[in-house]
Formats: structure tokens, sequence, C-alpha cells
């Protein structure tokens, strides 16, 4: 399916949009409640990611396909590893079974687990047998995915004993880790998170608790965007909190210094994004290393503002689902930016003309085809395969419709 989208203004003003649960909250939740079943969840993502995940904790035998989704890949490994009885085979599509999970299996391994690999060494697909792990520490490289490390927190309660983390090398995505940490706690789980060490205390049972989940921040970074590239617009997103678990809420600071106002509804659970009239700085500098969902999204607001930027930290993102450095790249080029990119940055020049009519590929990548949507408030632009969005966020078409943004969903071709 394309999405045709023509440039033109963003109309609708006081539209609310309401997005869904956040997809990482989710997934952990979820992996939690299979351990406590006397927890309840409002507001759950309506994610594929999320979907694949709840569909995979229904089995305790057979093949579990978790599609494109990190999370559940690597947060099932550990569950199944350490759920006795488990006899599972744990894959994922084509480029799943490129990201790395090594690290992970490593560490369970040491713990006792067994698991193997059925195609290539360090990769999914997995057979994992489940067993009860005994073991009480574990050593984990933390500066490749939190993903690896949150997954090892989750299933910690079901050791005897617990579980204590030493992280080796430079901690990357650090926002997450204390998202499970936080959640660990929500239900009567106190574990630490101290420089290099983490630990989680084994657990039975906990009180009856009904967890409401806060709206997807990642998702909101593209209204953000589209704010940012519009003349004067205002939009309300729910359900939004100051208080957040979630690291990506850092748009807040971030898309201030681009000209985006956000006001906190506290009592309605939205927030109000507005222009202001400010003018905006030259370039933009950030570490984005506890926000990687984000870079994709501020790569192309500066595109659209004009303006340059230099984002470092961005050592996750080739290991994403694509390489999302290299995606970023190739589509803004086509759009006529001037961009380099390495392993950990990407340093885009000041672009006073954007090309017209292009085709932007999404590379099977979610953030592809929603990062550069809100660049038709400056350009007509189709987006190839506009279906990829349904991995974290399935209503963005209609909820960019929604908007007043003019938005024809082609299906006769990809
Ligand atoms: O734990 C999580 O929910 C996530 C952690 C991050 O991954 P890394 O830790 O691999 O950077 C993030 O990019 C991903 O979308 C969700
Ligand atoms: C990287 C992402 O997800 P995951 O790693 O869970 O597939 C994402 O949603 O941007």
């Amino acid at each position: 399916m394309k999405a045709i989208l023509e440039r033109g203004s963003f109309p609708n003003k006081n539209v609310e949009i309401y997005i869904s649960g956040s997809k990482s909250e989710s997934n952990r939740i979820l992996i939690l409640q299979a351990q406590f079943p006397n927890i309840s969840i409002e507001n759950l993502s309506e994610s594929d990611d999320t979907k694949v995940l709840q569909d995979g904790l229904k089995i305790s035998s057979g093949t579990v396909d978790v599609h494109h989704a990190g999370t559940a890949m690597r947060f099932l490994t550990a569950y199944f590893a350490a759920k006795k009885g488990a006899e599972i085979i744990l894959t994922g599509s084509q480029r799943m079974q490129e990201r790395p999970i090594g690290i992970l299996v490593n560490a369970l391994k040491s713990l006792g687990a067994d698991i193997e690999y059925l195609k290539n060494e360090g990769f999914p697909p997995l057979k994992i047998k489940g067993k009860a792990l005994h073991k009480n520490k574990v050593k984990i490289k933390a500066n490749v995915s939190s993903q690896y490390i949150s997954a090892l927190m989750l299933v910690a309660p079901m050791f005897p004993k617990g579980l204590s983390i030493y992280l080796e090398g430079k901690t990357t995505s650090i926002p997450y880790i204390e998202m499970t940490l936080s959640l660990l706690k929500n239900i009567g789980i106190r574990g630490g998170f101290n420089k290099n060490e983490i630990t989680v205390p084994s657990m039975k049972n906990i009180e009856k608790k009904m967890l409401v989940v806060e709206s997807d921040w990642s998702s909101a970074s593209y209204f953000y965007s589209l704010v940012a590239l519009s003349e004067n617009s205002e939009i309300t997103l729910g359900s939004f909190y100051e208080e957040s678990l979630q690291g990506d809420s850092a748009l807040v600071q971030i898309y201030d210094s681009l000209g985006v106002i956000t006001v906190f509804n506290t009592s309605e659970g939205t927030i109000s994004l507005s222009k202001k009239n400010m003018e905006l700085p030259d370039s933009l500098l950030l570490d984005l290393s506890n926000t990687p969902d984000l870079a994709q999204t501020i790569a192309v607001t500066c595109f659209g503002l004009g303006i340059s930027c230099k984002l470092s930290g961005l050592h996750t993102l080739k290991i994403k689902e694509t390489d999302r450095l290299l995606a970023l790249k190739n589509e803004l080029e086509k759009l006529g930016a001037t961009i380099q990119v390495d392993t950990n940055s990407l340093n885009l020049e000041k672009t006073p003309k954007i090309n017209f009519n292009k085709t932007i590929k999404t590379y099977q990548d979610h953030r592809m085809a929603m990062a550069f949507a809100p660049l038709s408030l400056k350009t007509n632009l189709t987006i190839s395969d506009a279906e990829v969005v349904s991995k974290s966020y399935p209503n963005f078409w209609k909820d960019i419709q929604k908007v007043g943004i003019t938005c024809v969903l082609d299906n006769s071709s990809k």
C-alpha cells in the first residue's frame, strides 16, 4: 500500500488524537502478567508488536513467530528459558533473523538455560527448552541493546534468589531499563539500579494490581514534527502526563527548541501542542543515546525546517528494523539533503530547498514511514509500503487524515 500525501497546510484546528498505550510499557506488563495473573491492564498498546507478544504468551510448546517485534523476541527468549516445561521455537521475520540476540542468549546460558540456535549462531530462530534457573548472578554487555537487560529483569522475580545483573561497557538506552525497574516497583517488586549493577528480588505472589498504560510518546513524536513544520497549528494528544515512565517524553524539551510548546492538561490527561513565535536555531546538537526511537523524527523535522543537525549516540540504529542511519541518508538525499552518517552519528547540513514529488522507501521500518509523513507540509510525497506503521501505530494514517492532511491510501500497488 502507498500513502500519497498532498502538500498542504494543517487546517483542522483543535483536533484531539487519542494514541493507544506505549508498546514498551505494554510488552513489559504482559510478561509480568504472565507471572502474576492478578495484574490487570488498561490502555494496552494496539500495536502488532504487542499482539504478537500476547499471542506468544498463550502457548508453552510449539512455534512463536514475533515478526518484526524486537521487544517480543528478547522478552520471550528470557521468559520461555526460565519457564519450566516450555518447549518453544522462537522465530521472526527475515530482518529479525539478522538482529543479534547472542548477548542475551549467552547471559541466559550462563544462568543454566537450554537454548539452541536453529540457523545462524547469535541470531534467531531459537529452540528453547524452559527450566527453572537457580543461579542469581549474571554479567551482560550493556552497550548493544537495553532490551537484553530488561528481558532478564522481567523474569528475575521467577528466580528463587532473584537476580543481580552486572553491566559491562557503557549502558545504552538507559530510560528503558528505568522503565522496567519502575514497572516492577509498581507491582511491589523493589529492585535497584546503581551504575553497573541491577538487582531484582525473587517474588512468588503480588497483590492485585491494575496498571494503566500511558499512551505512546514515540508515536506522539510525529505530531510534534507536524506542529514544528506547520505555520501555526494546534493539536491535542491523549493520554499523556508530565510524570512519564517513557524516556521519549524528552520530546517536550527537544521540540521546545524547535518551536513547539507543550501544555499538560493534567485533569484531562492530554497535552496540547502549539507553535511558538521564535527564531529557530541554526543547528540542533543532540545526543540521542537515551531516546534512539526519536532519531528519525528529529532528523526529518530539522530537514523540513531547513536547519542543520548533528545527532550522536546513534550506535543502536543499525540493528533496529533496518539500518536506520543508512535508510535516513538514502531517503533524505533523495529529497535534496546533504547528510553524512557513520556508525554512531548523523550530520545533516542546512537544506534550503526540498525536492518535489519523491517516493520514500520505508525499508520495512514503521518509523521511516511515520517520520517522513510530516514533510507533506512542505512537499508532495509518496510513502511506499505504508502498512508498516502497524508495527507500533496501526491508526497512524487515519490520525494523519484526522488532523487534516490530504492522504490517499492506494492499495493497488506497493
Ligand atoms: O525496551 C524497549 O521497549 C525498547 C528499547 C529500545 O531498544 P534498544 O535498547 O535496543 O536501543 C528502543 O529502541 C525500542 O524501540 C524499545
Ligand atoms: C526499535 C524499535 O522496536 P523493536 O526494537 O522492539 O523492534 C522501534 O519501535 O523503533
